[in-house]
């Protein structure tokens, strides 16, 4: 009986066999299920860091290559300055030092209430009557009232020169009336902030209209955005403000100033009517970002300790 036989022949499956194949089949089963589970963990980690690398990318594309606070924001309207103070960097001592003007308490500040905006708009109308007589071929035009400066083509003109009387067409009294209102109160301020006696501060040279947009720079002196010190820059310098004339975001795009502060950036959003001020030693060392869209306007009335560099107020010739 060869049934009988072969069942004779088969041995009956002993609980401990039957163990083991359970065992065995439970193994198989976690194997193919730990594969499966490390291939989805794989998967997301390659979705993980491709989404992360596309986020860094569009970050940096973003941020002007660089870890940026924005300390005031062109949105948030000021209503009491403000001010960070930063140790003065050693470069005053270069200079003859002179008593109650020579930066001692060196920072930066940024206020809305010395200039309204109606005289800001006022201010941004006689650069835009300026400028349209002439304008860089590059991205960044200045005109310095008290020199004659104005940027026109790849170099500069003087309007006083140029154009002789017929200026008196262009620019009224009380345009230099303004610009000499508008210096008094930064003048102030400035004193005001950093504890100077206001008599021993003068104004100094240059001091300029700018006018920056998104075209590509022609000549060095178009290339605005290049990190930089007052006081190297321009030598006569120990105050310089900014009083800005347009709107960061709705007038133009780019073009935010920005305080390098090794670890963080801080950075000024310029809004119309906003000045800005600060010590010009290394211990602000700047930049302004590159302008991507619009037109942004600006003035730098700029201050110095030393009188043999005092300049007066502009004025029509
Ligand atoms: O326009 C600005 O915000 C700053 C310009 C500047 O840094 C300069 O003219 O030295
Ligand atoms: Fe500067």
């Amino acid at each position: 009986m060869p049934l009988q036989l072969r069942r004779g022949n088969v041995k009956p499956p002993d609980n401990n066999s039957v163990e083991k194949k359970i065992k065995r089949g439970n193994a198989q089963r976690q194997g193919s299920w730990f594969r499966r589970l490390r291939g989805w963990l794989l998967l997301g980690l390659l979705l993980g860091l491709l989404l992360l690398s596309a986020g860094l990318a569009w970050f940096y594309s973003n941020s002007d290559d660089d870890i940026t606070e924005v300390w005031v924001r062109q949105s948030h309207l000021l209503q009491e300055k403000k001010f960070f103070e930063v140790p003065c960097s050693e470069d005053y001592e270069n200079y003859q030092r002179y008593p109650g003007c020579t930066p001692q308490k060196c920072g930066r500040a940024v206020t809305d209430t010395v200039v309204t905006r109606e005289e800001a708009e006022r201010m941004r109308r006689i650069a835009e009557r300026g400028l349209a007589l002439g304008g860089s071929d590059g991205g960044a035009s200045i005109l310095d009232l008290h020199s004659g400066a104005l940027s026109r083509g790849q170099h500069f003109v003087n309007i006083y020169r140029y154009f002789g009387d017929q200026i008196k067409d262009v620019f009224s009294e009380e345009d230099f009336q303004l610009y000499r209102t508008m210096r008094q109160r930064i003048q102030e301020a400035v004193a005001r902030t950093f504890g100077l006696d206001v008599s021993r501060l003068y104004l100094t040279k240059p001091t300029f209209f700018s006018r920056m947009n998104g075209t590509e720079a022609k000549t060095a002196h178009d290339e605005y955005w290049h990190p930089h010190i007052d006081k190297v820059t321009y030598g006569s310098f120990d105050y310089t403000s900014l009083l800005y004339l347009s709107d960061y975001g709705s007038d133009f795009g780019g073009g935010r100033f920005v305080f390098m502060d090794g670890v963080a950036n801080r950075t000024v959003e310029p809004r119309s009517g906003r000045v800005s001020f600060f010590s010009s030693g290394s211990e602000n060392l700047h930049r302004v970002e590159k302008v991507r869209w619009g037109t942004r306007f600006a003035i730098t009335v700029s201050f110095t300790c030393d009188p043999a560099h005092a300049i007066t107020d502009p004025a029509l010739p």
